[in-house]
Parts: C-alpha cells; sequence; structure tokens
C-alpha cells in the first residue's frame, strides 16, 4: 500500500508489531476481557443518576450474559469474566469464582473518609494482578478493561485531578447523565475529596487509599501485571483510563503497552488520554461502561493486523 494509507490502522499495526515484537502482527484471536465491580459510598450522596442497588443486579446480568457488554463481546468473538471486587451485596448463588476476590463490600464516601485502608489497596492490586496473570496464562493476545459501580465516575474523575493536578470542575462529568443540581453537588464532593486527600495525591497508592476504591485498585493492579508481562492492553472509558493513569504513575512507561479503545464523554478521561499520549480508535458518544468501548474497537485492531498480515508487497506487484 502507498506510504500513510492506512492512517491510524497503519499506526495500530506498527503499535501491535512492537509490543508483540512481531512482524507481521500475530492474529489477536484470544481476546478477553475483565469487568471489575465494586460499589462506592459516594453514592449514597447524589452523585449518580441511579441507585447503588443497580451494581448487584448489573454484575447477575453479567453472569447472564445479557449486559451491552456481552452482546458486543458476542458479536467479537471476547470472553467476558466479571469480578466483585467491592459490591455492597454478597451476591448469593452467583459463581464463586466471581466473588473469589472480593476485598470489601463497597468502598468508602471519599469526600467524608478514605476509600480502603493501605492493607485493603495492597490486596485489591494484588488481586489485579493476580487476575492479570490468570487471563495471560489463558492464553490472552490482547487484555481489555471494563467496569461497573454506580458512582464510581466520582472517585474516577478523582484519580485524574490527583494525578494531573487539576480542579474538580474540569474532570467532572454527568455519568450516568445527572442532572444540573446533581452535576454540581458531584463537583462538590470531587472537590472536597480532593482537599481531604491533601499532599497524599502526590503518591500514586497513598491517591487510591484516599480517593480510589476496591475495584479501582484492582484494576490499577491488572493493568500494571499486563504490562510488566508484555501483554497489550485496549482500555475502555474512564475507570480505565484513571486506572492505567494511576498503573504508570506506578511504573512509569507502562502505557507503552496500552491502547485507548474509545473517548466517553466524561472529560477527566480525555484528559488522562491526552497526559498518556493516547489516541482513541472511536469516538461514538459511548458512556456505557462495562468495557464496551474497548470491545467496539476490538474489529479496528483486527482490521490492522490483517492489512499487515494479508497484503502483497509492492515488488510483489507484476507490472
Ligand atoms: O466508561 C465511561 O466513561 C462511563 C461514563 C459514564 C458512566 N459509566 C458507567 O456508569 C456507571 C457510573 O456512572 P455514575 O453516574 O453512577 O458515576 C458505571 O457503572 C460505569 O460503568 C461509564
Ligand atoms: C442499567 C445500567 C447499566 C450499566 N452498565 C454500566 N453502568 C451502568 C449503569 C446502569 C444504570
Amino acid at each position: 500500500t502507498p506510504p500513510g494509507a492506512l492512517g491510524r490502522l497503519g499506526d495500530l499495526a506498527v503499535w501491535l508489531c512492537a509490543v508483540q515484537d512481531a512482524v507481521p502482527p500475530r492474529e489477536l484471536t484470544n481476546v478477553r476481557l475483565v469487568i471489575f465491580a465494586g460499589d462506592h459510598g459516594v453514592a449514597r450522596h447524589g452523585v449518580s443518576a441511579y441507585p447503588p442497588a443497580i451494581t448487584a443486579a448489573m454484575v447477575r446480568t453479567f453472569v447472564a450474559g445479557r449486559a451491552g457488554a456481552n452482546a458486543l463481546a458476542a458479536a467479537h468473538g471476547v470472553h467476558v469474566r466479571v469480578l466483585d471486587l467491592g459490591v455492597d451485596d454478597d451476591l448469593d448463588g452467583v459463581p464463586d469464582d466471581v466473588r473469589r476476590h472480593k476485598v470489601r463490600r463497597s468502598s468508602g464516601a471519599i469526600h467524608l473518609e478514605d476509600a480502603l485502608t493501605p492493607q485493603q489497596a495492597r490486596a485489591a492490586l494484588a488481586a489485579g494482578a493476580d487476575i492479570a496473570r490468570e487471563e495471560i496464562a489463558a492464553g490472552a493476545d490482547l487484555l481489555l478493561s471494563g467496569d461497573m459501580g454506580i458512582g464510581n465516575t466520582t472517585p474516577a474523575a478523582a484519580l485524574v485531578a490527583a494525578a494531573l493536578g487539576l480542579p474538580a470542575a474540569e474532570v467532572t462529568g454527568r455519568g450516568t447523565g445527572v442532572d444540573a443540581a446533581g452535576l454540581a453537588r458531584k463537583q462538590a464532593v470531587v472537590q472536597q475529596a480532593l482537599d481531604r486527600a491533601g499532599g497524599r495525591v502526590d503518591d500514586p497508592v497513598e491517591t487510591l487509599v484516599a480517593l480510589g476504591s476496591a475495584d479501582l485498585a484492582a484494576s490499577t493492579g491488572y493493568l500494571l501485571e499486563a504490562a510488566r508481562h508484555g501483554v497489550p492492553v485496549l482500555l475502555d472509558g474512564l475507570m480505565a483510563v484513571a486506572c492505567a493513569l494511576t498503573a504508570d504513575r506506578m511504573d512509569p512507561g507502562a502505557a507503552f503497552w496500552f491502547a485507548a479503545g474509545h473517548r466517553s464523554t466524561e472529560p477527566a478521561q480525555s484528559l488522562a488520554l491526552a497526559k498518556l499520549g493516547l489516541e482513541p480508535v472511536l469516538d461514538l458518544g459511548l458512556r456505557l461502561g462495562e468495557g464496551s468501548g474497548a470491545v467496539a474497537a476490538v474489529p479496528v485492531l483486527r482490521s490492522a493486523v490483517a492489512l499487515l498480515r494479508d497484503v502483497a508487497l509492492l515488488e510483489e506487484l507484476g507490472g
């Protein structure tokens, strides 16, 4: 093909060659999504358009294969796994594997108290690393990171503000669709949380303790471990990207192993992507979460692989 003709598909193909250390890149046969689920104390303070009970109900929906992410994953041959790190429900009757890594029931309301104890943060980071190793052992060619948790755009925005030194007004978005009064409350909660955390925002793990949650810490541990093993990751919306930013603060350069599946509607996600130097593959106005934007971008990555594997070289053309 003429130089430059493949545009962003060419860039993605080059990134895949680099992370795989292979030219042409190998096919993305075994693509695996992990959805990190948890509840958040702030959800009881008017920051979401939905009640916290939706989180547990959605975990059951992922297990039943009926959520948006399941539909996209089935369409694109992506394996889905959901894990409860901090859902405020015992999830009786849900398979043990889903609950095996649970750290606590709901994380703290970050404007009033720490999200986690330091010990819980370490446990969640270690759980995420364990989960990544399990997915890598299952033969993952590409890992995806998704999230489920009513209220989780509040701690995720706080993590981005802490990392970038920005005020709440610049990072806070509408999440599931709060009205103007909800947005004002949410912004006040994020600012109060940042003020409460103080100088601890200079350290990424202390930031997770003060402003994160069990599910966000586990997702961070998962991304760090994938990068340490040299397994590429396709990121989703705000939660995945806030965790990627935290992972890159902990292990500078980790973001080399990450690509951005899509641009979400949350301002903090775009700010974090810019800081990481990542350009999203898709921009569809999607704000579902669950890993949906990452799964939707998988066919684009597979298109990039096909172009490098299956196209003749110019010198092979007759005439
Ligand atoms: O991925 C995103 O950027 C995104 C943006 C808005 C909402 N969400 C999803 O909606 C939930 C959080 O929204 P909220 O308003 O309750 O903070 C959570 O389950 C996320 O998966 C996800
Ligand atoms: C129904 C519903 C599905 C979701 N998936 C991710 N976040 C969500 C929030 C709600 C409310």
